[in-house]
């Protein structure tokens, strides 16, 4: 996590696709608070891979799973999203690759965002026949508008780099990573000079009530998560999903 000018850059670095696991959570939501306490002026969110942002959460976290281990799962991702979306700091995501559920969810968490052309994007959970959270569809109303949000959340549409800077859901559309980095700099460069403390109590007071909505609702939230994913026919989605995968892979 280099700190130029204040200004950190995190690479997420997880082969092959930077799946979202409890572990990979934890380092997250470690990144964020000591950005927070070393009073970071920004921070870039990014990929190693040359292909992929993030592929969301890892599925295998999710299928078959013992409870607690699937309950730390999801309270550590409500975790790394709380400190993401509350930043005191501005964030961008150098969206440098496919950003599908989880990974478009991430993106969404930042202020900004910054595309590579032919990626996709988007809440694909529907597709899974899983459900995205309610505070995902939030984030994604919240970028797009009720509208737009409703129509591609019932769909699990993937967005395509273009149709994405189209409807909103991104800001730019950057000819390759290091173009998408320059962007970020200069979406930074632009907060630099304003106020900090004014900064962030405008972003907070926008925020305020997806981020309540969450903390006021943790058990509940996380009760919905188990009892969802512990259902046998989403067990049998998910192991059918898996093995397309890896099917993919062969
Ligand atoms: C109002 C609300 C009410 C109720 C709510 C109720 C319940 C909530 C319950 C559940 C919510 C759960 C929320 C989930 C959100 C998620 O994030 S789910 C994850 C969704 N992710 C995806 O669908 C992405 C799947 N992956 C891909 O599409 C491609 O991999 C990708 C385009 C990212 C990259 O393609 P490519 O470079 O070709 O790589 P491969 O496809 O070949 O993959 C390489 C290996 O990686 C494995 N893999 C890929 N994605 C994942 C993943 N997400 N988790 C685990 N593993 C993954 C893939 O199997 C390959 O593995 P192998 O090499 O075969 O071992």
């Amino acid at each position: 996590m280099p700190l130029k000018m204040g200004v950190a850059t995190v690479t997420m670095n997880r082969p092959p696709v930077n799946s979202l696991n409890t572990e990979h959570l934890e380092t997250l939501h470690r990144t964020f608070i000591r950005l927070e306490n070393e009073k970071c002026r920004g921070m870039i969110l990014t990929s190693s891979s040359p292909t992929v942002f993030s592929a969301g959460l890892d599925i295998r976290e999710m299928y078959k799973p013992e409870l607690e281990k699937a309950r730390k799962f999801w309270r550590t991702l409500q975790d790394m999203w709380l400190k993401l979306y509350s930043s005191p700091y501005p964030t961008v995501a150098a969206i440098n690759g496919h950003a599908p559920a989880g990974g478009c969810l991430l993106s969404l968490s930042c202020e900004y965002r910054v595309i590579v052309p032919k990626v996709r994007m988007g809440l694909n959970e529907t597709q899974l026949g899983i459900v995205a959270p309610q505070w995902f569809q939030d984030c994604m109303r919240n970028a797009i508008g009720e509208r737009e949000a409703e129509k591609a959340l019932i769909a699990g549409r993937m967005f395509s780099s273009e149709e994405a800077l189209k409807v909103g859901l991104v800001d730019e559309i950057a000819q390759n990573k290091e173009e998408c980095i320059q962007k970020a700099e200069a979406f930074l460069a632009s907060q630099a000079n304003l106020p900090m403390l004014a900064r962030k109590t405008v972003k907070l007071g926008f925020r305020h009530q997806t981020l309540s909505r969450l903390l006021t609702g943790r058990e509940a939230d996380t009760k919905i998560f188990i009892d969802y994913i512990f259902q046998p026919k989403v067990q049998k989605g998910l192991e059918m999903y898996l093995q397309s995968l890896s099917k993919k892979a062969a």
